[in-house]
C-alpha cells in the first residue's frame, strides 16, 4: 500500500513470499532476489478490474496496459529558488546534455533526457537510459555523478513525474497558509514550500536595499519576508522524521513538521483578543494526498503485481473520507484543497469526493473545481461518473475466492442476499458500503461533476498512473452525522468547523480502530491471496470473456429507491482502516522555546554583524527545556512563532520547525573573540540582506576556487598572500565569521547565480564554512572538477601530532589540544 506499507523496488518481492516462508504455497516462486525486469507483470484481478471496470474502451485499455506493464522512465525537478533551478538547469543542459546525445549504443543514438513538456521552464526531466549504457559511456557517468552531488545539495529532486502535478493544481501564492496532511517523504511539500516563497529572494533584496519598488509586485508588510507557512504532516513517526530530511534542506523559517493522524488534526489556536471567541487558524491551501492502495506504481512497484486485491481499496475509502473531511473543515472560505492518489481505483477516488461532497451539503458548499486552464500540456483524462466495484468473495477460511464486479450498491445487496440463501459460508468485505459506488441519476443541480476529476494514465505520456480533484470551498460546512459502515454503534456527534474531534471521540475511535488495525489486516488480506488465488483460477468460469475464470460481472439492477444523491449521511462512515495510529517508533520530547526579544547575546551578534533594527529579534528559538543559548539558535517566521507557542502545550506534537542561523563557535579561549557564534550555510542567506558589517565581496571564479579547494589557507595579518580580493578585504579583518558574497555576473569567469558562504577569519587563516561534500559539489558545479582534492592542512598537522604522540606512547585521546581538533566536516576547526 502506498503510505508506507508497500514499499518500492528496494523491498520488492518480499512481502509476496511471505506465505511461503510460513510453509504455505510451497510451490510458488521466491522473487525475492530476481531482478525487477524477469517478475511477470501479470494479475489476473488487478487486470479483469480495470479491463471492465468502465474506465476506458478496450483500444484505450490495451495502450494504457501495456505501458503499465513497462519500466517507468527515471525523473528528476529542478528546485529552490526560480533562479536558482534556472542556473543549475542551463549547466545541465549545456554541460551533459550536447554530451550525451552524440552517444550510440548498438547502432542506434541513445535518447537523452528529456524535458517533460507538461511543466513550465524546462525545471522537470525524465531520462529512459538503461543502466547498461549509464555504466558503459562516459558521458551518462559523468551526468549521473552531477545527478548524485545536486541531489544531495538540494538542488535537484528525484521524484516521479505524476508525483509533481498534485502541487500545481494547488495554485498556491507567495504568502498563503498552507497544509499538507499526508506529507512524507516530502516531495510535494518541498513543492509547496518553494511556491510559498515566491519571488521572496527579490522583495527582500529591494526592501533591505530601500530600493523602490511597486507595491503591486508582492507582499513587504514583514519587509519582503514571506509570510505563509507550511504545515507538513505524517501520522508515522518514522516517515515523519523522513520528511524533516527532505525539507530541512530548504532552509525555510516558515516551514513546521507535525506528526498526527490527519483524520483527527487537531485545531490550531491563534491569539484572541480577551472576551472575544476563540480564534483557530485556516488555510488557505490544503493537499490531501491521502494513503490509498498505490496500484498506480505498477510499474516500479512489483508489490502492485503480485499482492494486488479489491480489498486495498476498499479497505481505505474510510480513512480517505475522514481525511478528506478533516481537511475541508480546516480550509478558508475560498479556499482550494487538491485531493490526490496514486491508485486508479474509482473506490479510492470519485466515490471519496462524492461521498465528501454530499456530507458538506453539495456543490453549494464545496464545489469540485474545472482546471482545463491550468497545466494545459498536461494529457488528462476525465475523472469518472460510472464505474463497477469490485470485490472477492471467499468462504470462511478464505478458500475459493471469487472476484465478483458490482455496477449498484442495489446489485450488491441482491447478490449478497443470494449468497446468505444459497451459500451462507461465502463473505464479502464487509467494507462494501453504498458510498463507494457510482451515484444514480440526479438533477442537474445536485449532480456533483466527477468528470472535473483528473486521471492520469501510464500511456498519456509515460508516467505512473494518478489521480487529482480540486475542490474549493464555496461556504461554511458541518459534516453531516456521522455513521458507521457497518453497523458499529457510531458517535452521534456532528463535527463542527472550528473544533478539534473532541479527544474522547478520537480515542474512542483508535480504540475502535486498532481492532482492525490496517497492518495486521493487511498481512491477514497477503496471506489469503496466496493461498486462495491459485484456487481461484480452477473455479467455475462464470464468464466466457475472462480465462482467469474468477471475475463475475454481477447484472446491473435498477436503482430500487430512486436518486442516492441526497443520502449523505448513510454513506458517510466514521469507522476507519487506520494505517499506523501507533507511532512506527517511540516519540522523543522535541523542545522549542523562543528567546526574549531583548536576549543580550542575540544583541551583541547583531551588533557584531551590523544587522538591520528592521531583521526581527524576536524569533529566535533555541532546541532546550530551560530556553538556553547552548549551542544552535534557529529562526522562524513570525506566523510560525505564533502557533509553536500558542500550541506546544495544548498536544500538539511539532516535530521540526526553524533555520538554523547562529551556531557557538566551540575554541578553549571563546573571549578571546569579540563574537564566538558563527553563521551558519543554512541560514545565512536570510540574513545577509540585511548586514552591514563584516561582508567580504569574492569576485573571482579563481579566489572562490582556493578558498574551496583548500579548507584553512593561510593569512596572516600583513604580508603577501594568495586570496586576491578577498585575501586584501580579510586581513585586517578581527577574528570571527563573516559573510562572503559572490554576485551574479556575465562571461567566461562570472558567477551563474548569487552566492553567499559563511567565512571564518582565524588569526593566521581562513576557512570557508562549507561541509566537505558541498564543496566537491559546488567544485563541480562551477568548476566541472570531476575529483577534487580537498587540501587540510590543520587535519594533516593534526594527524601527524596524533602519530607523534603515539609513538611517544602518550594518551593521544585525553590530551589532544582542543585547538586542533578537526571534525570530519572540516567546520569546528578553530585555529591551528
Ligand atoms: C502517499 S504517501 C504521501 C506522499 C507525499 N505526499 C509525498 O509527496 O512525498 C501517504 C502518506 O500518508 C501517511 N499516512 C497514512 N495514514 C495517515 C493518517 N491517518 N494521517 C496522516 N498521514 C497518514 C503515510 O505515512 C504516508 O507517508
Amino acid at each position: 500500500m502506498r503510505g508506507g506499507h508497500r514499499s518500492g523496488n528496494r523491498n520488492r518481492g518480499r512481502g509476496a513470499f511471505r506465505g511461503g516462508r510460513g510453509g504455505k504455497n510451497r510451490n510458488a516462486r521466491d522473487t525475492r532476489t530476481e531482478p525487477w525486469s524477469n517478475i511477470p507483470r501479470e494479475n489476473m484481478f488487478f487486470e479483469s478490474y480495470y479491463r471492465r471496470g468502465i474506465f476506458m474502451d478496450e483500444h484505450e485499455f490495451e495502450a494504457m496496459w501495456k505501458s503499465m506493464a513497462s519500466d517507468l522512465p527515471n525523473s528528476f525537478r529542478f528546485t529552490g529558488t526560480k533562479s536558482d533551478a534556472l542556473a543549475v538547469r542551463e549547466i545541465f543542459k549545456k554541460r551533459y546534455i550536447p554530451n550525451i546525445t552524440s552517444v550510440t549504443f548498438d547502432g542506434e543514438p541513445v535518447e537523452p533526457p528529456r524535458a517533460v513538456s507538461a511543466f513550465p521552464d524546462e525545471l522537470v526531466w525524465d531520462m529512459k537510459t538503461h543502466k547498461k549504457v549509464i555504466r558503459r559511456f562516459p558521458p551518462f557517468a559523468e551526468f549521473q555523478k552531477f545527478l548524485v552531488a545536486e541531489a544531495a545539495s538540494g538542488n535537484i529532486s528525484r521524484q516521479e513525474v505524476v508525483s509533481m502535478i498534485p502541487p500545481h493544481f494547488l495554485d498556491v501564492k507567495p504568502g498563503m497558509v498552507v497544509l499538507d496532511m499526508c506529507a512524507a517523504p516530502g516531495s510535494k511539500s518541498a513543492q509547496l514550500a518553494e511556491m510559498i516563497h515566491g519571488d521572496e529572494e527579490d522583495r527582500v533584496k529591494n526592501a533591505a536595499a530601500n530600493t523602490p519598488f511597486d507595491s503591486e509586485g508582492g507582499d513587504y508588510s514583514d519587509d519582503g519576508r514571506s509570510t505563509g507557512l507550511l504545515i507538513a504532516n505524517d501520522t508515522d513517526y518514522k516517515r515523519a522524521g523522513m520528511l524533516v530530511h527532505q525539507v530541512k534542506r530548504l532552509n525555510f523559517p516558515n516551514l513546521i513538521v507535525t506528526q498526527h493522524d490527519a483524520a483527527i488534526f487537531p485545531s490550531i489556536e491563534l491569539p484572541s483578543a480577551p472576551g472575544q471567541r476563540r480564534q483557530f487558524l485556516k488555510f488557505d491551501r490544503i493537499l490531501a494526498d491521502v494513503p490509498c492502495s498505490g496500484d498506480g506504481t505498477a510499474r516500479k512497484n512489483i508489490n502492485v503485481w503480485q499482492k494486488w486485491t479489491p480489498k486495498d481499496g476498499l479497505g481505505l475509502h474510510n480513512l480517505q473520507l475522514r481525511i478528506l473531511f478533516r481537511g475541508l473543515q480546516m480550509l478558508k472560505k475560498g479556499g482550494r484543497l487538491v485531493y490526490s492518489t496514486c491508485s486508479m481505483n474509482p473506490v479510492e477516488n470519485e466515490a471519496v469526493i462524492a461521498s465528501a461532497i454530499e456530507a458538506c451539503g453539495g456543490n453549494s458548499k464545496v464545489q469540485l473545481v474545472e482546471c482545463s486552464d491550468l497545466l494545459p500540456g498536461l494529457i488528462r483524462r476525465p475523472g469518472l461518473n460510472k464505474w463497477k466495484v469490485f470485490d472477492t468473495s471467499a468462504l470462511s477460511g478464505g478458500q475459493d475466492k471469487k472476484g465478483h464486479l458490482f455496477t449498484s450498491w442495489e446489485a450488491f445487496c441482491t447478490t449478497k442476499e443470494k449468497f446468505a440463501k444459497e451459500d451462507p459460508d461465502r463473505s464479502f468485505s464487509p467494507k462494501m458500503t453504498e458510498g463507494v459506488f457510482p451515484r444514480s441519476e440526479a438533477a442537474e443541480e445536485e449532480r456533483i461533476p466527477l468528470e472535473r476529476c483528473m486521471r492520469v494514465y501510464p500511456h498519456l505520456q509515460d508516467t505512473g498512473a494518478f489521480f487529482i480533484a480540486v475542490l474549493e470551498k464555496k461556504d461554511d460546512i458541518k459534516i453531516a452525522q456521522i455513521k458507521s459502515t457497518h453497523d458499529v454503534a457510531a458517535p452521534t456527534q456532528s463535527t463542527q468547523e472550528n473544533s478539534a474531534l473532541p479527544e474522547a471521540l478520537a480515542l474512542k475511535r483508535k480504540l475502535e480502530d486498532a481492532d482492525e488495525d490496517q497492518s495486521t489486516k493487511r498481512s491477514k488480506t497477503d496471506d489469503e491471496s496466496e493461498e486462495n488465488i491459485g484456487m481461484a483460477m480452477t473455479e467455475d468460469d462464470q464468464n466466457s470473456e475472462l480465462p482467469a475464470s474468477s471475475v463475475i460481472d454481477e447484472t446491473p439492477e435498477p436503482p430500487v429507491n430512486g436518486s442516492t444523491a441526497n443520502k449523505s449521511a448513510d454513506r458517510v462512515s466514521a469507522k476507519t482502516a487506520p494505517t499506523n495510529l501507533q507511532p512506527s517508533s517511540q516519540k522523543q520530547i522535541e523542545y522549542f522555546e523562543y528567546l526574549p526579544a531583548d536576549d543580550p547575546i542575540i544583541a551583541d551578534i547583531f551588533d557584531f554583524f551590523g544587522v538591520d533594527k528592521r531583521f526581527p529579534r524576536d524569533r529566535f528559538l533555541v532546541r532546550n527545556k530551560d530556553g538556553l543559548m547552548l549551542n544552535k539558535v534557529y529562526y522562524t517566521s513570525e506566523l510560525t512563532k505564533t502557533v509553536i507557542t500558542m500550541n506546544k502545550d495544548r498536544g500538539m506534537r511539532f516535530v521540526h520547525c526553524g533555520v538554523i542561523m547562529f551556531v557557538s563557535h566551540k575554541i578553549k579561549t571563546p573571549d578571546q573573540l569579540k563574537c564566538p557564534w558563527r553563521l551558519q550555510d543554512e541560514g545565512i542567506k536570510i540574513l545577509a540582506p540585511w548586514a552591514s558589517k563584516r561582508i567580504i565581496e569574492c569576485t573571482s571564479k579563481m579566489t572562490l576556487y582556493k578558498l574551496l579547494v583548500e579548507m584553512f589557507p593561510k593569512l596572516n595579518q600583513e604580508g603577501p598572500h594568495h586570496l586576491n580580493e578577498v585575501g586584501d578585504q580579510l586581513q585586517s579583518l578581527e577574528p570571527g565569521c563573516s559573510f562572503m558574497k559572490v554576485e551574479k555576473s556575465e562571461g567566461e569567469d562570472g558567477f551563474p547565480f548569487d552566492m553567499v558562504f559563511p567565512l571564518w577569519r582565524h588569526p593566521g587563516s581562513v576557512n570557508l564554512m562549507v561541509d566537505k561534500e558541498d564543496r566537491k559539489a559546488t567544485l563541480l558545479r562551477l568548476f566541472n572538477e570531476k575529483d577534487p582534492v580537498i587540501k587540510n592542512h590543520v587535519a594533516d598537522k593534526a594527524a601527524e601530532k596524533a602519530l607523534k604522540e603515539k609513538e611517544n606512547k602518550q594518551d593521544e585521546g585525553e590530551k589532544a589540544d582542543e585547538t586542533s581538533h578537526v571534525e570530519a566536516n572540516g567546520m569546528e576547526i578553530s585555529e591551528e
